[in-house]
């Protein structure tokens, strides 16, 4: 395994795959045998319905938890056997579903010393954060790709639940991820909020690869340029938005879930 970074000569490996990955609770399979990858540069989401297992998946893929079997690559290396703070450090970056910020620092500190981490500067949320001017330029850059510069002095605390999601991920591009997995950001969030997500998710630069878990499928489908879909634990497909949404094994699957119908509507033009 190659420390810090992508496999020379892996270039065309998939940002992410797993293959086989299974992790049972006793006799309870939450994942079972999944296989499938997410190319590099693409915006990727894993859906199902409630149970599925997709909270499981995503914490055996970010390293959470560990695999009752089978293998996670990151650019074609094996990260199956190490911490999540080991894959971070590879550039596999989550965020969470429940905040990770420091809530009594503004809306820059948080994001500086994300920045001042990426940058080996040691940084002290309890105390005065290091001011380096190529870095807090840097931080700001971010924060203005986020549309939260005007609110750079304000307590994270402070900021309402859309711009904090917003933050998050702010926060963990500003460590430089390969892939970023967001963790089901849309929650409880409104239709604007997640309207102003999307459009930041969108704007995300190429070079990150972007899993999304998500409940909100018009999030899904308004970012997503694949798809793929769990089942009680087992992978159904991976494919494009519309062989998703044709897929009969995904309409049963959903079949009763609430949000059925927003899985078969068609996208807006
Ligand atoms: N720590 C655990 N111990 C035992 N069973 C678990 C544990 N975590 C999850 N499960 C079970 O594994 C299955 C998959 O759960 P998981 O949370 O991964 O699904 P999900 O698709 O994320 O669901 P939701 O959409 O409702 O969040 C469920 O039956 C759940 O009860």
């Amino acid at each position: 395994m190659t420390a810090g970074g992508p496999v020379t000569g892996a270039a065309a490996a998939p940002a992410l795959s797993v293959e086989g990955l299974s992790r049972h609770f006793g006799s309870l399979k939450a994942v079972e045998d999944v296989t499938f990858e997410v190319r590099a540069g693409t915006r990727h989401a894993l859906i199902g319905p409630n149970g599925a297992g997709k909270s499981t998946l995503f914490a055996l893929i970010a390293g959470a938890l560990p695999a009752t079997a089978g293998t996670v690559r990151l650019h074609g290396d094996d990260v199956t056997a190490l911490p999540e703070h080991a894959r971070a450090h590879r550039g596999l970056v989550r965020t969470f579903q429940h905040s990770s910020l420091f809530l009594s620092a503004t809306a820059r500190e948080n994001v500086l010393m994300a920045v001042q981490r990426r940058h080996g500067v040691q940084a002290r949320p309890w105390g005065a954060v290091t001011r380096r001017r190529g870095l807090l330029e840097e931080a700001d850059e971010i924060l203005r790709q986020f549309h939260l510069l005007d609110r750079a002095s304000a307590g994270a605390g402070a900021l309402s639940h859309g711009e904090r999601r917003q933050l998050e991920v702010a926060v963990a591009l500003a460590t430089s991820p390969s892939v970023l997995l967001l963790d089901e950001p849309a929650a409880g969030m409104s239709p604007a909020d997640t309207q102003a997500f999307q459009e930041v998710v969108l704007a995300l630069p190429r070079e990150v690869t972007v899993l999304l878990v998500e409940h909100d499928l018009d999030l899904v489908f308004g970012v997503a340029e694949r798809v793929s879909v769990l089942h009680l634990g087992e992978h159904l497909i991976t494919g494009d938005p519309a062989e998703v949404r044709a897929s009969e094994a995904v309409q049963r699957a959903y079949l009763g879930a609430e949000d059925t119908s927003d899985l078969f509507v068609e996208e807006a033009p």
